[in-house]
C-alpha cells in the first residue's frame, strides 16, 4: 500500500512582532512526520498545545500568512505546496475541523451543507444534505437554523456531514467527537472505519485515545511539535510495558483505567 498522505519533517515558525518592532520567531511545529494510506484509520494523539490542529491545518494549505512552513506534504504520491493543498480542499482532501467556529454563523446549516453537496458534485444537493443529516440522528428541521441555535454536539455532527459528503480520498478529522455522547462517539468513530475501509486514508486526531484504539490501524503520537512515536493499537494493554517509548507508556499509564499513574521526569 502506497501512502495517499505522507508528512514528512514538517516544521511551522510563526513570526511575530515585539511592541510592533522587534521581529521574533516561535517555533510550533519541530518535526513531524505521519503517514496514512488508503484504507487505513491513523490516530494522532498528544497533550493540548503538541501541533495536532496545526498540522490538519498545514496539510489542507490553512495556515495563517504569519506561519513559515518547511518540510514536505506529499499527496498520492506528489510533493504538493500550500496552494496546491488548499485546491484539494473539500475534494481530494477534506478537513472535518476541531473549531464548530468554521461554520459561518451568518447562514443557515441547510445553506452550509447544501453547498458542500454541491461542491461534491451531487446531483440533489438538498436530498444529499437532508440524507447526511438524518444519517447522524438530525431532522430535517436542523436545515432551517442557525449555527448558533445548534448545541455542540448538533454542531459536530453538522461538520461531520459536511466533511464527508465529498467522499474524499483523505480525511483530516481533527477531534471529532469532542463533546458528543458517548454512544455517538461510537458511532463517528465506526463511520471513519468505513470510509477507510473504502479506501479514504483516515487521520484521527483525537484525545480519547482508548476510543481511538478500536478503529486506527497505527497511533501517531506527537510532544512538543515533534512525532516521538508511532504504535500498534494492540500495543497499548496491560501496564502498556508493550509500548517501546516512555511517552507513549506514559500518555497509557495516566489513563483512569490504568490508575493516572504519573509519568516520572525520567520516564517522561
Ligand atoms: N496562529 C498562531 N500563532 C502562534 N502560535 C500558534 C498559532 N496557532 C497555534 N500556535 C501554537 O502552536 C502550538 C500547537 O497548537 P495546536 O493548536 O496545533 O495544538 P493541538 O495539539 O491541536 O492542541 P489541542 O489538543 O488543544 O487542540 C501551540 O503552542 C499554539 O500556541
Ligand atoms: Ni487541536
Amino acid at each position: 500500500m502506497s501512502a495517499l498522505l505522507e508528512v514528512r519533517g514538517l516544521e511551522v515558525d510563526f513570526v511575530q512582532y515585539e511592541r510592533g518592532l522587534r521581529r521574533r520567531t516561535v517555533r510550533a511545529l519541530a518535526g513531524m512526520d505521519l503517514t496514512a494510506a488508503a484504507g487505513e484509520v491513523v490516530a494522532l494523539v498528544g497533550a493540548s498545545g503538541a501541533g495536532k490542529s496545526l498540522l490538519a491545518h498545514a496539510v489542507l494549505g490553512l495556515l495563517p500568512p504569519n506561519a513559515v512552513e518547511r518540510g514536505t506534504v506529499a499527496y498520492d504520491g506528489v510533493d504538493l505546496d500550500p496552494e496546491s493543498r488548499r485546491r484539494l480542499a473539500g475534494r481530494g482532501i477534506a478537513l472535518l475541523p476541531q473549531s464548530v467556529g468554521f461554520l459561518d454563523p451568518l447562514s443557515r446549516v441547510g445553506r452550509q451543507v447544501r453547498r458542500s453537496a454541491r461542491l461534491a458534485g451531487h446531483p440533489d444537493p438538498r436530498r444529499a444534505a437532508e440524507e447526511a443529516l438524518a444519517r447522524r440522528g438530525l431532522g430535517p428541521e436542523v436545515l432551517r437554523l442557525h449555527p448558533h441555535e445548534l448545541s455542540g454536539g448538533m454542531a459536530r455532527r453538522v461538520l461531520v456531514a459536511m466533511a464527508t459528503m465529498s467522499r474524499p480520498r483523505v480525511l483530516v478529522a481533527d477531534e471529532p467527537t469532542t463533546g458528543l455522547p458517548a454512544a455517538t462517539v461510537a458511532t463517528t468513530l465506526a463511520e471513519f472505519r468505513v470510509m477507510a475501509d473504502e479506501g479514504c486514508a483516515v487521520v484521527l486526531i483525537t484525545h480519547e485515545l482508548v476510543a481511538a484504539l478500536a478503529v486506527a490501524d497505527r497511533v501517531v503520537i506527537c510532544r512538543d511539535g515533534r512525532t516521538v512515536d508511532v504504535a500498534d493499537p494492540r500495543a497499548f494493554t496491560g501496564d502498556g510495558s508493550s509500548l517501546r517509548h516512555p511517552y507513549t507508556r506514559s500518555l497509557w499509564q495516566a489513563l483512569p483505567a490504568n490508575g493516572f499513574r504519573v509519568p516520572t521526569t525520567a520516564e517522561a
